[in-house]
């Protein structure tokens, strides 16, 4: 059975098949929908949630500074952040920059890097082969403290201070940080970097449609203006009160309903290389939004869906296996691209096997798209649910349309898990625990504990160390 959910001017497109889904069963969580949507427009109406309200702002004074901040000569930029203070902007960087890895940054345009990790090969690499003089560091913190972000901060800082003079440096570097005033606040306000705030009622991972993705977003040239609209339309489609017309509720129910029949993990397959590193931002949203513990009342409730990243038609020949015939648990949610504007053939030159001949002439997107096809009318034959969210093309608009709608979702599965979707207590204590070991008593303690599971030849956590 295929959900077509109601588009109501949703756009990409959405087709759900969560067999074993009826009408019935989503009209059953239609009561609760309808409280979770009130809650959300309550708690907007407070003030909080304000990624509801970013469609709405107005993204020129960003557009004319990034213009500003090109014509000074820069021709990169690093965008150094983590979480999410980079996987939203480097996803629809990929997606939406001409070729994002290839070519020289222009005076429309910069090339641009994302460093998100610290693996001291990788920075390197990346910081090695600068040129300083061209290239521009946005660093995006919301709290101004992370370490990973502030330690390759201020190696860059070092760097260009060496090179080109501390007061030639202030030019090169831009903060995007929240209003209190420490850590790369007070950094920025110290040495005179332009700087952004990312609005405190927008959480780090809904915040890529706030300065930390439109910032660097603008400075790479890519069409903010239509993010905007398109995430003003998923916007109108989520402000529908009833249900029949609101597509968002209806995917929400369908989810809520797979998820209370086991379907616990959610498999986001893009067949669109650009669109693939969206999987990677929509990983972080669902899981560091919806893997809670505690519910609002303290129960201990331990929700959650894990989301897999995966790209047709690579994970065919890897993970489709499980996705057929291991156990019944994934909803699978196809990225489809309707059109790559890009034609590409295989070539009709005589020569091929008679068993592959039928390949002569055909196009990329074609055989793609077959293949898509089939991986999905299988697993559907399979009886696994699966929906797709469908892309005419990969553009700017049904891009911020698609963040939008899935922060949305996100807010209502919390409703309906009844847990705070916006925080994130489960990260701390590994933080805490790295931020010790990081100070002097902490490398002593670690050193002891090495040495004494060294002896003991047990593998002991340090979670076992009272
Ligand atoms: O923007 P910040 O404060 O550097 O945080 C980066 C990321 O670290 C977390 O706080 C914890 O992983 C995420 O929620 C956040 O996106």
């Amino acid at each position: 059975m295929t959900l077509r959910y109601d588009a109501t001017g949703l756009k990409p497109s959405v087709v759900g098949d969560a067999r074993g889904v009826s009408d019935l069963d989503r009209s059953r969580l239609r009561p609760r929908l309808l409280k979770a949507h009130q809650a959300i427009r309550t708690a907007h109406e407070r003030g909080e949630l304000g990624f509801i309200d970013c469609p709405q702002k107005d993204p020129e004074s960003i557009l004319s500074w990034a213009a500003k901040k090109r014509a000074e000569g820069f021709r990169e930029q690093v965008v150094i952040g983590i979480g999410g203070s980079s996987l939203g902007s480097r996803a629809l960087y990929e997606a939406l920059a001409e070729d994002p890895h290839a070519g020289e940054g222009s005076a429309d345009g910069l090339r641009t890097h994302f460093t998100e990790n610290i693996d001291p090969v990788g920075v390197a690499r990346l910081f090695d082969r600068l040129d300083l003089s061209k290239t521009l560091f946005i660093v995006v913190t919301k709290s101004g403290s992370t370490v990973e972000t502030m330690s390759k901060f201020w190696l860059a800082f070092d760097r260009v201070c060496s090179e080109l003079g501390e007061d030639k440096a202030r030019a090169h570097f831009v903060a995007i940080t929240g209003p209190k005033n420490d850590g790369l606040r007070a950094l920025a306000d110290h040495y005179g970097f332009d700087s952004f705030e990312v609005p405190t009622n927008v959480g780090g991972r809904f915040s890529v449609l706030t300065p930390v993705g439109l910032v660097p977003l603008a400075l790479a040239g890519i069409d903010i203006r239509g993010l905007l609209a398109g995430a003003k339309r998923a916007r109108e489609c989520a402000a529908l009160p009833d249900f029949e017309h609101n597509t968002l509720l209806q995917i929400t129910a369908d989810i809520f309903t797979l998820y209370e029949r086991g379907v616990d993990q959610i498999v986001m397959m893009s067949y669109s290389d650009q669109l693939l590193p969206i999987a990677d931002w929509f990983r972080q949203l669902w899981a560091e939004s919806l893997g809670k513990a505690k519910d609002r009342g303290g129960n201990s409730v331990h929700v959650g869906m894990t989301p897999i990243k995966a790209l047709g038609v690579i994970d065919q020949h890897s993970q489709v296996q499980l996705y057929m015939e291991g156990p019944n648990d994934k909803l699978m949610v196809f990225l489809e691209v309707a059109s790559f504007g890009r034609e590409l053939k295989v070539p009709t030159r005589p020569g091929l096997p008679a068993s592959l001949a039928h390949l002569a002439g055909l196009d990329f997107g074609d055989i793609l798209d077959a293949e898509l096809q089939g991986t999905r009318r299988a697993l559907q034959e399979a009886g696994r649910p699966t929906s797709t969210w469908r892309f005419d093309g990969v553009q700017a608009d049904d891009l911020g349309s698609f963040i939008f709608a899935w922060e949305f979702i996100t807010a209502l599965m919390g409703e309906l898990f009844d847990i705070d979707a916006f925080d994130q207590p489960g990260v701390e204590l590994g933080k805490k625990l790295a931020h010790g070991l990081l100070g002097r008593e902490g490398f002593e303690q670690w050193a002891k504990l090495a040495q004494s599971n060294a002896d003991a030849g047990a593998a002991r956590s340090i979670d076992d160390e009272e």
